[in-house]
């Protein structure tokens, strides 16, 4: 395929990202060249002209059947939220009303630009099925709650979803070991995922540091703070996914300097919750490699990744009441490469360079809100939506084209979703 005429945005070495103009050849999955080319017409053509091709994007965390739970339960705090409202209506789902969620949000994700995110849920098989089926990007893993005593249950799922799912989907499905939180994971069982992530060679995924109630729990608990409570049970001698990360004091970010991953931070889940803002240009002071994520649709209530960059970069310029902090460009690395990397996925995506997976989008320019384009990336974070993607790339292949899904029949997900939903809330 070659994409002709096309401006399209790379970052250069010192991280501002620049606008370059030519035609991007794409053969089977990979970027095989950016230039000026003649291509004989049995190449399959798309015209670039007034697009702007990115990287894609990269959701570093979710939880895509909550799709089902968007605006079920909202202005309460994270744990009322998940102890009283999400965890009894997710002990009722099933396995189809997984697929149909995760289905609605893989959906909503590529709509908006999303190409690869993370996945951490329950009765992962059916998220595993429709990312195969909608052709997304996805690193999925079986959360790990050990509110019983079946660790050994709990852990072998996990294990088998590795077995099951590593590289599937063409290489496009990769896996993690998820235990969910340092108040939901005692250490031993903590320890023992860890262990299964060396067994098995795959990173580690889980919340940290999200409340204040969870450093009260932990030290109430273990006399430790979060960021010690993992390290004593070796999450940090692996590479690892940290969702959230919004509470840390001097010793913390200590410990951190050396992470393998880094932090994907949540901004509009965060404060939906009332949990707090990160301090993003801390750990990026401290060398903390930090991505961009969501959460899930029921607390982010929406998907829309160009919504994440502008809340990540509008909550640090208040938090530090200084508005170079955070900027554009800064936003969109973390939306991109960083997240890629956090993803263990860094060296196939999350830039357009030549020999990478081709995964990119198309952005419309040829709108009144982004009118006239004096700096690219100020552009894309501060006006751009996820509403002005116009065509979707994954893995060589085109998912979405003039806005419509190619992989997924948009309607009958909205009525499945929605059937599902009904029947969920009767059940419980
Ligand atoms: C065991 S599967 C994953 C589990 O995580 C819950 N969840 C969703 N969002 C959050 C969040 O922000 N903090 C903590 N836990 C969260 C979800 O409800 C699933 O039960
Ligand atoms: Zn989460």
């Amino acid at each position: 395929m070659l994409i002709q005429n096309i401006q399209y945005m790379t970052a250069s070495a010192d991280g501002k990202w620049v606008v370059n103009t030519g035609d991007i050849l794409i053969k089977d999955n990979r970027i095989d060249s950016i230039g000026n080319f003649e291509c004989d017409e049995t190449v399959e053509k798309l015209d670039g002209k007034g697009m702007l091709a990115l990287p894609g994007l990269v959701n570093g965390h979710q939880h895509t059947p909550m799709s089902l739970l968007r605006c079920y339960s909202d202005d309460v705090t994270l744990m009322t939220w998940l102890n009283k409202k999400m965890l009894p209506l997710e002990m009722k789902m099933n396995d189809e009303d997984r697929y149909w969620g995760g289905l609605l949000s893989m959906a909503e994700m590529i709509k908006s630009g999303t190409t690869s995110y993370a996945d951490m849920y329950i009765g992962i098989d059916t998220i595993g099925e429709a990312a195969v089926e909608s052709g997304i990007r996805s690193v999925i893993a079986r959360g790990l709650i050990a509110m019983d005593s079946d660790y050994e249950g709990r852990l072998k799922e996990a294990a088998n979803v590795v077995d099951r799912w590593h590289g599937k989907g063409d290489g496009r499905i990769t896996t993690m070991i998820a235990p969910h939180s340092p108040y939901m994971c005692p250490p031993d069982f903590l320890r023992a995922a860890v262990n299964l992530s060396k067994e098995k060679n795959v990173p580690l995924h889980i919340h940290l540091a999200e409340t204040k109630d969870e450093e009260k729990m932990i030290q109430e608990k273990h006399g430790l703070r979060p960021v010690e409570y993992l390290k004593q049970a070796g999450v940090f001698d692996r590479h690892v996914l940290l969702a959230h990360g919004v509470h840390f004091n001097d010793a913390d970010y200590e410990t951190l300097k050396t992470v393998q991953g880094g932090i994907i931070h949540n901004p509009v889940s965060n404060a939906k919750l009332g949990c707090g803002i990160s301090d993003v240009k801390r750990l990026m002071d401290t060398g903390v490699k930090v991505g961009l994520g969501t959460d899930g649709p029921a607390s982010a209530s929406s998907l829309d990744l160009f919504l994440e960059m502008k809340a990540a970069s509008w909550f640090q310029k208040l938090k530090y009441e200084e508005a170079a902090v955070l900027s554009a460009h800064d936003v969109l690395s973390m939306a991109t490469q960083n997240g890629a990397d956090i993803l263990g996925i860094g060296d196939e995506v999350g830039s357009l360079t030549v020999g990478k997976k081709a995964d990119l989008l198309l952005m419309d320019m040829n709108k009144l809100h982004l009118t006239p384009s004096h700096e690219h990336a100020n552009l894309l974070v501060y006006s751009a939506t996820g509403q002005d993607v116009d065509t979707v790339i994954i893995d060589g292949k085109i998912v979405m084209r003039g806005r419509e899904l190619k992989t997924i029949d948009e309607e009958k997900v909205i009525a499945n979703a929605k059937e599902r939903t009904k029947e969920l809330l009767v059940r419980l």
